[in-house]
């Protein structure tokens, strides 16, 4: 395709997800079936683009007030990450030349804001935490991209295994420094075509959400509720711990979601998982099954600022507003699931954010109210599910994760048992 057509796609395609009506992913994906002819290189251009896009869009729009044309063209222009000779390409000299002078200009030179691109709301809660250093240490490493872990499903074959299998495909792979099911890639090499991914030995997963299936850390032979299951990526890990026995239960209110985990299961081997969709949190299907379980996890619904590297666009989308009503949403879940859980079971409650409010907040409030819940300590419990330097990733007894220590997307859970 010529430069300058790509470029106008690039702006077209900006344009839609700088709307923010609709996450990034879902935008692109849809663009990208409309635009059929585009090649696999080009398709990596864009979508690249708009990701730098979002990740430091308070600077790129900072930047583009100058300069002449479309507003859209402009972002684009700033924010490529395809061929730089492929750019110029496209070009007109006035805009080569307004290009340098705003590349020339210091990064240190800009206001703070432009720096971090995080908004006020989100930036305050994370400086008043974190302290001035390590804030700007978790800002620039929620605009790097994650890297791609894997979990090795143990039912069919070890850690080893699999990364021999990897390494025979041309694939690097390291086991991760935590879970022991994990194997980090860097690159984002395509797995879908490879054995190993599709006879079931691996599924993709961050390797903070394996170390939240080993906080739960569900045994041979029990009743295990995953209370939000979604797609399915915990419950996949909780089937595999349990080695394919016991029950399963993965509940979700979306029907859409557990659908997208039927084919993840049939390739996982598991015949232990039973998913089911219920009406809300305080469905007939909860009641009956009220006292009756081992171990349930609560993933709860939350603003998912934790995956920022990934999900970037969540940031804009994302808003106070929202949050308060994701902590109601957090609130009456935590409760209800807390009912399953029978005497002498464990509860975890999970995000993937890093805001206190949807975290140690809800998690102290639910312990204050049910004195019939007592705190675990999540680096006892993760030592004993052979995570390596469990210590590191938990603060005052909760799990703690954060993409500029751990390298992981940021997670919290807190581990409950009910007493005996
Ligand atoms: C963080 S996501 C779960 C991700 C999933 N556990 C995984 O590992 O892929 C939260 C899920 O909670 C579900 N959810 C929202 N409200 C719910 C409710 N009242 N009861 C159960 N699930 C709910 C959402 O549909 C969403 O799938």
């Amino acid at each position: 395709m010529h430069p300058n057509a790509l470029l106008e796609l690039c702006a077209e395609l900006v344009a839609a997800v700088n709307k923010l009506d609709a996450p990034a992913d879902a935008t692109v994906s849809a663009f990208f079936r409309q635009h059929k002819n585009l090649g696999q290189r080009e398709r990596a251009s864009l979508a690249e683009t708009v990701y730098a896009l979002l990740r430091e869009r308070l600077k790129f729009q900072h930047l583009a007030q100058s300069g002449s044309g479309p507003l859209p063209r402009r972002l684009a222009m700033l924010a490529w990450r395809g061929n730089a000779g492929f750019l110029r390409g496209a070009l007109k000299p006035a805009e080569q030349q307004w290009l340098d002078q705003v590349g020339a200009i210091a990064p240190e030179s800009l206001a703070p804001k432009l720096r971090h691109n995080l908004p006020d709301w989100l930036a305050e809660p994370l400086m008043a935490r974190l302290g001035e250093a390590e804030f700007w240490q978790l800002a620039a490493a929620l605009n790097e991209p994650a890297p791609l872990d894997l979990r090795v499903n143990t039912l069919k074959l070890k850690r080893e295994e699999a990364q021999a299998q990897l390494q025979a495909a041309g694939i690097e792979a390291v086991p991760t420094p935590y879970s022991p099911l994990g194997l980090r890639i860097q690159g984002k090499p395509a797995l879908n075509k490879l054995e190993l991914f599709t006879s079931g030995g691996v599924e993709v997963q961050d390797e903070g959400s394996q170390l939240l299936a080993l906080l739960l850390a569900p045994k041979r032979g029990e009743m295990v509720v995953d209370f939000c299951a979604g797609a399915g990526g915990k419950t996949l890990a909780l089937g595999a711990a349990m080695r394919n026995t016991g029950r399963l239960y993965a509940f979700d209110v979306s029907g859409h979601r557990l659908d997208a985990l039927k084919p993840r299961l049939a390739r996982s081997g598991l015949s232990n998982v039973y998913p089911a969709q219920i009406a809300h949190e305080r469905d007939d299907r909860i009641k009956r099954l009220a006292g009756k379980i081992d171990r349930v996890l609560v993933d709860a619904p939350c603003s998912g600022l934790g995956t920022l590297r990934r999900n970037p666009d969540l940031k804009w989308r994302q808003s106070p507003q929202a949050l308060a009503e994701l902590q109601g949403k957090q609130r009456a879940i935590l409760a209800s699931a807390a009912r399953l859980v029978k005497p002498g079971g464990r509860l975890v409650y999970a995000t993937c954010s890093l805001l206190d409010a949807e975290n140690e907040v809800i998690a102290a409030e639910f312990t204050a109210a049910n004195p019939g819940f007592q705190r675990l300590a999540a680096d006892e419990v993760l030592a004993r599910s052979q995570v390596e330097r469990a210590a590191e990733l938990v603060e005052d007894g909760a799990l703690r994760l954060w993409p500029h220590r751990h390298a992981t997307d940021g997670f919290f859970a807190v581990a409950w048992e009910r007493t005996p």
